[in-house]
Formats: C-alpha cells, sequence, structure tokens
C-alpha cells in the first residue's frame, strides 16, 4: 500500500540518518496536520535541511517511515505525489543568464508544471517589471522572491521553505507571510525553517525545536510555554517609592531588579494570581503593569542549548 489515507501532510516515526559516525537525524517523530504552517528550527548542523532532504526524497532515511503529502517517500506513487511539493532550498541554484520568466519556464519544464501559471506568480512575488532582466542583476531579496516562486509552480499542496526570509528586507517579510497566509487559507501545507525566531513566533501554528538530531520540543508556542514552564516576567511601573514598596510586598523569590524606571519581577506561571493579588492594594498608584511571557527565543534557550 502506498496511497496513504490520513489528514497528515507529514508523518515521520523513528526517522534516522547518519552520515559515517556523525548522526544527523536521530529518531525523529514529526506530524503535521493538512493546512498547517508548520516551524522547524533549530542550531545550526542541527539536522534540518538534512529531514528537509529526506521529506523530498532527495536523502535516503537509513531507518523509519517517512510519508508526504499521502504518500510513502519512495515508495511507487511517490513521482506522481512529489509533483504536489514545493521546495525553496537554502541555496537555490539560478542561472545568471536567464531572466525571471525564462527561469520559471525552465523550473516549470523540470517539474512538469504547466508555464502558464509563470505570469500570475511573477505578479504575486512582486517581479513583473523585472521579469525580463537577467538573475544577475537581481538582488538578494529579488533571488529569493524568484525562488519562492519556483517553489509554488504547480500549485503544491506541501511546501517546503528552507531559511524562506534570508535577505528580505521588513517589507518583503511581511509580504512573504501575507502569501504564506493566503496558501495556508487555501490548504496548502507548509514547513519553514528560519534562525529568526521573532518572525516565527506570531506566525506558525505549531513548531518543532531540533537539537542534534532530535526533536526536542513540539507544539504551538503558547503550549511549549506551558510544557517547558518558563518564568513569566512582571514589570511595573509608577514612583521609586512605589516600586520599592512593591519589591518587598513581592518578596526576593521573585528577584526584583529595578530597570529603566521599572521594577522587573519573575515569576512562575503558577504563582502568576498569586503576585497579582499581592500587588492588588498598590494598583490604583501604579502606572502600568505589563506582563510579558517567554519568547520564542526564550523557549528555545530552554530546551536546546
Ligand atoms: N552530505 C553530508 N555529508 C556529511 N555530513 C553532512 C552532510 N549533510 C549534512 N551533514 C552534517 O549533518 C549535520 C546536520 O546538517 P544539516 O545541514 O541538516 O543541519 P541544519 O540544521 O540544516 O544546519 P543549518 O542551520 O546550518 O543550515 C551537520 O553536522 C552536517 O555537517
Amino acid at each position: 500500500m502506498d496511497a496513504i489515507s490520513h489528514t497528515d501532510a507529514i508523518r515521520l516515526l523513528a526517522v534516522r540518518k547518519a552520515f559515517g559516525a556523525l548522526q544527523a537525524v536521530d529518531g525523529v517523530d514529526l506530524q503535521v496536520p493538512r493546512g498547517e504552517l508548520f516551524g522547524l528550527i533549530g542550531h545550526n548542523g542541527a539536522g534540518k535541511s538534512t529531514l528537509f532532504r529526506i521529506m523530498l526524497g532527495l536523502a535516503t532515511a537509513d531507518s523509519g517511515s517517512v510519508e508526504v503529502a499521502g504518500c510513502a517517500v519512495g515508495g511507487p506513487q511517490w513521482r506522481e505525489a512529489r509533483r504536489r511539493i514545493g521546495y525553496l532550498p537554502e541555496q537555490l541554484a539560478l542561472y545568471d543568464n536567464l531572466n525571471a520568466r525564462e527561469t520559471l519556464a525552465f523550473f516549470a519544464r523540470l517539474k512538469g508544471a504547466s508555464t502558464e501559471q509563470i505570469e500570475p506568480l511573477l505578479a504575486r512575488v512582486g517581479l513583473t517589471a523585472a521579469a525580463d532582466r537577467p538573475v544577475r542583476t537581481y538582488s538578494k531579496g529579488m533571488r529569493q522572491r524568484l525562488g519562492l516562486a519556483q517553489a509554488l509552480l504547480g500549485s503544491p499542496q506541501v511546501l517546503f521553505l528552507d531559511e524562506p526570509s534570508n535577505g528580505l528586507d521588513p517589507q518583503a517579510i511581511r509580504e512573504f507571510y501575507d502569501l504564506l497566509a493566503e496558501l495556508r487559507a487555501q490548504g496548502v501545507t507548509v514547513i519553514i525553517t528560519s534562525h529568526i525566531l521573532a518572525e516565527l513566533q506570531q506566525r506558525v501554528d505549531r513548531l518543532a525545536i531540533l537539537a542534534n538530531g532530535r526533536v526536542v520540543a513540539q507544539g504551538s508556542v503558547q503550549a511549549l510555554r506551558e510544557q517547558l514552564a518558563l518564568p513569566l516576567e512582571v514589570a511595573l511601573r509608577g514612583s521609586p517609592a512605589l516600586l520599592q514598596q512593591a519589591a518587598s510586598v513581592a518578596g526576593a523569590a521573585h528577584a526584583p531588579r529595578h530597570q529603566d524606571g521599572l521594577l522587573h519581577l519573575r515569576c512562575e506561571r503558577a504563582d502568576k494570581m498569586t503576585l497579582l493579588a499581592r500587588l492588588a492594594p498598590l494598583a490604583a498608584q501604579l502606572e502600568d503593569l505589563q506582563i510579558h511571557e517567554p519568547s520564542l527565543e526564550d523557549l528555545y534557550f530552554g530546551v536546546a542549548r
């Protein structure tokens, strides 16, 4: 049996891959439901690209099971399933003498995709005006947008994007994620790697943190916050005397720290309401109170060190 009828776009079970003595992927389980925007993060050499290559059938796992787009990777129906998958590698090789239109025509031929998509895709990534210029005259961000257009040829159901926002300016990053949100709304599953954690934090449905070839945490950002139980930070603004009073009300266990006119308190998630109740008598005199959840970067350093 090759065609698989569950609703996961990706299913990996106990996947392993070694390069000589190096265990690059070391027993990875991963399930990504259809239509999810899923982030894969990890340090340099954690195994992200290798895992991508295994899921794309470009590298073979030593053991474990790998299913993508409802098909066993490398199985008898894989060639057909591969057409439903788009890929933007970390470093896409482009022919500098071709222009954007010719580049997409080239990739469309390789992929067996219709060339009718070329003009709409150029418009979608904002390259219509530059489409006749050779790629060698493109900025890094323009090359990256052309790479994304190439990945979208054939209207893929599953899209693998390896560091796709690399080289994009803030405006282009925003447009890029808007485009991913549109694709996701159409039911496309997107797997994305990035080292810019703040960028992923607000945008992914779920993510996996990879360290030394292993998934060390997996879930939504909020679920990871709860699983990892990292402390929150409560920041208070008010007069110096009031902040002094708040620090002593909170007590040393909350590690009070004065910085930039604010009092910062560390607070275990389970103690949040108790701390707020203790501070409540001072509330009318406080100018501001903010509660900061741990960032994705905090979560990452909590597990991937
Ligand atoms: N073809 C190969 N031959 C030998 N070792 C390899 C090969 N490909 C990857 N590796 C090694 O496997 C490990 C995982 O590499 P991989 O490129 O998957 O990491 P990554 O998480 O994508 O890193 P980065 O964030 O730097 O892109 C690294 O130690 C790397 O040197």
